[in-house]
């Protein structure tokens, strides 16, 4: 299959190496012109669970040069950066592609009608994981899963097959927009008190209070999607959350929020909890928690957006 992964990442890079490896032809579409250089130049690293680093050439072009026809482009890209990536890759982007998008967060779907047929489009949720370390550079960890459906009426089984022949374990679901909220609230708990904690998800869950927190943010996210006619499984997140605490799963992943803080990046906070605490306010439903969570991450982008230009102008003098 000609797949496209446009956002080359940290984890479009790990599933566009995966991809490649499983025989597709794979090209990274990626905005970033050092990690560009550096993939193109010298090969993707793939450090895995702190072994030996493997090299992967896999081309990288900016959304203006990419040319051709994809049978699959798969959309990675952070959730406020997605509008912007489809409205620069529209002229590679035919009747006959498919767009799967796996990023995090609510409202991705809305965006993606805005610019193709809905039988265009698959959505999913992953728990596969992966840090960008530098230019060109990739940590992974553990293992992970994929589940999509299709939004219109598009056969959705020949990308479940393509991606499953690169051992991405990924299964079809009939409800995907409950998986999403599923998703949602597994970010909601594990992103943003990885970077109020300072932690990976293995340390957050030694905090002898992190299940009762974790509790407490998801029956305020249960009340909301009530409101919406979306049934939020608490249960099933608390068990996935175990899960990942394991290190075969996730236990050393640094969740992406907390890599977006460290590279004084805006965060996907606003489609998370953000998400959650300001329908809460509109339906008259009390979100606590999540608006605390919400001012919280914002503030400490704020401080080391801040940090990183002091430290960028010391550099300069
Ligand atoms: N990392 C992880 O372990 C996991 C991530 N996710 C989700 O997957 C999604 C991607 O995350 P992640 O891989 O960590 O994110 P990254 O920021 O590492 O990767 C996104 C890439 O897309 C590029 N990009 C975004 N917009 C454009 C554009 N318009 N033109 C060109 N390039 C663009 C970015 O470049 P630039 O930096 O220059 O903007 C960046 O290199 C997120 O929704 C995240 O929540 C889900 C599960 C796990
Ligand atoms: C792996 C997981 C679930 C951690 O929260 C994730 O989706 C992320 O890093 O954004």
């Amino acid at each position: 299959m000609k797949i496209a992964i446009a956002g080359f990442g940290a984890l479009g890079a790990r599933l566009g190496v995966k991809l490649q490896a499983a025989g597709h032809e794979v090209t990274g579409i990626d905005g970033w012109p050092a990690h560009i250089a550096a993939i193109n130049t010298n090969g993707l690293i793939v450090i895995h669970d702190n072994q030996a680093p493997k090299k992967y050439f896999v081309p990288v072009v900016t959304p203006q040069e990419v040319t051709g026809e994809f049978d699959l482009i798969i959309l990675l890209t952070k959730t406020p950066q997605l509008d912007r990536m489809l409205t620069d890759i529209a002229p590679v982007v035919t009747k006959n592609t498919q767009l799967l998008v796996l990023s995090n967060g609510l409202g991705n779907i809305e965006v993606i009608e805005k610019h193709v047929a809905r039988d265009q489009i698959l959505a999913g949720v992953t728990l596969w994981t992966s840090t960008l370390a530098k230019p060109g550079e990739i940590h992974t960890t553990g293992s992970g899963s994929i589940k999509l459906q299709a939004i219109g009426h598009a056969n959705a089984e020949p990308v479940v097959e393509a991606m499953n022949q690169a051992g991405l374990n990924v299964e079809l679901t009939d409800d995907v927009l409950t998986a999403i909220w599923h998703k949602a609230g597994i970010n909601s708990v594990l992103n943003p008190l990885s970077v109020l904690l300072d932690a990976n998800i293995a340390e957050f869950g030694t905090a002898g209070n992190g299940m009762d927190l974790a509790l407490t943010i998801l029956d305020e996210i249960q009340k909301v999607g009530a409101l919406q006619g979306i049934k939020v499984d608490i249960a099933a997140i608390m068990s996935d959350l175990t899960n990942l605490l394991k290190p075969e799963n996730a236990g050393n992943h640094y969740p992406s929020m907390y890599q977006d803080i460290q590279n004084g990046k805006r965060t996907e906070i606003d489609f998370l909890n953000g998400y959650f605490s300001k329908i809460g306010h509109q339906e008259d439903v009390p979100t606590p928690l999540n608006t605390m969570i919400t001012h919280l991450i914002h503030a400490k982008e704020d401080i080391e957006r801040v940090k990183i230009a002091k430290q960028q102008e010391t550099f300069e003098i």
